[in-house]
């Protein structure tokens, strides 16, 4: 079965085309566009041997950027499909899902109507995940369609984790809570982490933090997410790239009446200005942060201490939570491939039996490590994450569970 996943964010669109079977998969193209409805667009394709191709266009808006991610998986010179009647079903990532959804579903008007309801609690990231629906529905129309959301995996959550201690009133009338998100990366690392350590998923005590542009830290208990950094919005939480993350209410109020500005300026400024770029005026990407660090900017090097700091902040709360922790996942571009960042967060936590193998994490980039020292009581992972594979997974069975109807 042929599977397109599509994870449309803001500004770009993530994508893989997967053949999925029942022993196992293969990605036959892979790639993303970038700066959709910027100046400057450009999509870049990575075929399955390998090759990257770059196109650039002007993709104003999602339907166009997928209508070029068709056109290049379908082309003679670069595509792996002759035509689109080859894709036998879409998955899409979904950001926001609320209380509605626990888990995947098949698509349809309904789902569709429910997605929307959710758009005010994710403003940044619901409205491209339904235009990427909304597209496959006019370019492929009768296509099954799946859709996989953040927010599901953390729907096990006890209420004492994901209630605000503020009116209960609010809960009810508008669904104020904490729901998480990254879910489908934290599930997919904490069994994949399972699998490389040969532990028992539904008997570990996992801490998995996922630092990408938008960053998340969760406790997985039993195989089960019980707590988890990010809140009623990707916002709160660990600093992030252009994010604050956790924020007193009351500077947060006292900066709107001081500068004039209203929510919607407000979203920005904590959203958008804030994070590493906020802090160091530099960037929000961690590789120039840390270039800076390294040619001496104190600005840099104090976003760098901040961003570790509070990862570790939130280890120590999540030890506590669980009663311990047997094993601690790095993924996302920053887990992933910044060692100096693992570095500083690990350190200091000794008492913890979290014991590093510096010289074994200074090599890892990218790829699946065991990077803890021999004898450490917790273990230390790095765990590239794969969406994408989860969401073609559950693409898969959803769709079969339809046709066997
Ligand atoms: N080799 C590297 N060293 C340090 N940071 C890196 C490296 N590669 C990527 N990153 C960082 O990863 C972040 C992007 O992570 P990614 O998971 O791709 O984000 P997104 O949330 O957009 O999917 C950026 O801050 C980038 O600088
Ligand atoms: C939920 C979220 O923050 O997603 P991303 O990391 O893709 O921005
Ligand atoms: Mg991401």
């Amino acid at each position: 079965m042929k599977i397109l996943v599509l994870n449309c964010g803001s500004s770009s669109i993530k994508y893989q085309l997967i053949d999925m079977n029942d022993n196992g998969h293969k990605v036959l193209g892979k790639g993303g566009v970038e700066k959709v409805s910027l100046k400057g667009s450009f999509l870049k394709h990575e075929k399955e041997n390998g090759e990257k191709v770059l196109l650039e266009g002007e993709i104003l808006d999602h339907q166009t950027g997928i209508d070029y991610i068709l056109g290049v998986l379908s082309s003679k010179k670069h595509g792996c499909i002759a035509n689109l009647e080859e894709i036998d079903a879409v998955g899409h990532r979904v950001v926001h899902g609320g209380e509605t959804f626990n888990s995947s579903v098949f698509i349809t008007n309904h789902v569709i109507e429910k997605m929307n309801e959710c758009i005010d609690l994710a403003p940044l990231h619901n409205p491209p995940n339904l235009s990427g629906i909304y597209a496959v529905e006019h370019l492929m129309p009768n296509v099954p369609q799946v859709g996989v959301f953040d927010t599901a995996f953390h729907q096990t959550m006890p209420k004492h984790a994901y209630m605000y201690a503020i009116p209960y009133s609010l809960y009810q009338k508008y669904g104020v809570r904490r729901y998480g998100f990254h879910g489908t990366s934290h599930k997919y690392v904490a069994e994949r982490g399972c699998e490389m350590l040969g532990s028992d998923y539904k008997k570990t005590k996992i801490i998995s933090c996922h630092l990408g542009n938008g960053a998340s830290i969760a406790a997985i208990q039993n195989g089960q997410s019980v707590d988890t950094s990010m809140g009623f919005t990707p916002l709160e939480g660990l600093m992030m790239g252009t994010r604050a993350g956790d924020l007193d209410i009351g500077a947060a109020t006292y900066i709107m009446d001081k500068e004039l500005i209203g929510t919607k300026s407000a979203s920005v400024l904590f959203n958008k200005q804030s994070g590493l770029l906020g802090i160091t005026g530099i960037s929000s990407d961690m590789r120039e942060i840390r270039a800076a660090a390294e040619e001496g900017n104190e600005m840099a090097q104090m976003g760098l201490d901040m961003y570790a700091y509070r990862i570790k902040k939130y280890i120590g709360s999540y030890a506590a939570a669980m009663g311990g922790v047997d094993a601690i996942l790095f993924t996302g571009g920053i887990g992933e491939n910044a060692f100096t960042v693992r570095e500083q967060v690990c350190s200091g936590l000794e008492y913890m039996g979290i014991e590093m193998d510096g010289q074994k994490n200074s090599t890892v980039f990218g790829q699946e490590a065991i990077i803890s020292k021999s004898g450490s009581k917790v273990k230390i992972l790095v765990v590239p994450t794969d969406e994408e594979l989860v969401i073609a997974r559950d693409t898969k069975r959803i769709v079969e569970e339809l046709a066997n109807r």
